[in-house]
């Protein structure tokens, strides 16, 4: 028998784990000692379907940033489990750790983080060149062209507008053909136009190369790029939202102030 599912996303129980491209299953992360610790994950569960474009959304201090680290292995957890596919990064080394991030996963911060010496061109290949590999000629030359980068290539990142230069990092981030991208309010630096074209991109990136995207973000606006919205409050997924509009997300974030449904998604 088929499972079906109303929305298109996976059904709660999967037939295999390779469904998702990462999973949080309860778990705990605390920053600091003592009487300054704080629990800024508190049962957190979330599974993020492969394919597809995920936003990450909630109140200031809710533990976005700490979800999203944990899930990219940038950090340990103090309970839990945390898989990327099929690879449970609690048992990995912090050397593992590292090299599953420079082999499988992909990386767009705020701040763009370009290498000022370097070319955009040298900042795109950066991630394969570390590796001591190439890029493939097609994919950057792709790449490149959906970015609108062509006439820029030469060009170090002082000499680049900021939207230019987050195009550069989102390349970066693409440019191996990661199986997970992370992008922590990419759109925070940018005008709104330069934003909606970065959007346009990632959110065109998940239809057209099938890639993995999860995003954190404060705006509605640019969670509605989003194929679908978790919502964490006080470091659990109190709930979520598919094909989000920003009138939607808007009122789903109004619902956070009313008490919480505590119900772990997908896990
Ligand atoms: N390195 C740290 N040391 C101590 N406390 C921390 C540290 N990093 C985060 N926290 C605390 O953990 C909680 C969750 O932080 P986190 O940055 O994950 O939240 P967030 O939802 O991403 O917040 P924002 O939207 O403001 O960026 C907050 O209370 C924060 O103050």
């Amino acid at each position: 028998m088929t499972t079906t599912t109303t929305d298109g996303q996976p059904a709660t129980a999967p037939a295999t784990t390779t469904s998702f491209a990462a999973r949080a299953i309860d778990v705990v992360k605390t920053h600091g000692r003592g009487e300054a610790a704080v629990r800024a994950l508190d049962g957190a569960s979330v599974a993020i379907p492969t394919g597809r474009f995920t936003a990450v959304m909630g109140p200031s201090g809710s533990g976005k940033s700490t979800l999203v680290h944990a899930l990219a292995g940038l950090d340990g957890i103090d309970s839990g489990r945390v898989l990327v596919g099929d690879t449970d990064l609690t048992e990995l080394s912090e050397r593992e750790r590292t090299l599953l991030r420079r082999e499988r996963l992909g990386f767009v911060f705020q701040a763009f983080n370009l290498v000022p010496s370097l070319t955009a061109a040298e900042n795109i290949a950066l991630p394969l060149t570390l590796a001591g590999k190439r890029p493939d000629p097609a994919w950057l030359a792709e790449l490149v062209e959906v970015l609108g980068l062509g006439p820029r290539l030469g060009h170090r990142p002082s000499q680049l507008s900021g939207g230019q230069q987050q195009r550069v990092a989102v390349g970066r981030a693409l440019v191996a053909r990661p199986e997970l991208v992370f992008a922590d309010e990419p759109t925070g630096n940018l005008d709104s136009r330069a934003g909606a074209a970065l959007l346009s991109f990632l959110r065109d990136a998940t239809r057209t190369f099938g890639q993995t995207t999860v995003m954190v973000t404060h705006d509605p606006v640019a969670a509605a790029y989003a194929d679908r919205v978790v919502f964490l409050a006080d470091g659990r997924i109190v709930d979520e939202l598919a094909d989000p509009t920003a009138e939607t997300v808007l009122a789903r974030l109004a619902r956070l102030d009313t008490p919480r449904i505590d119900e772990p998604v997908g896990a």
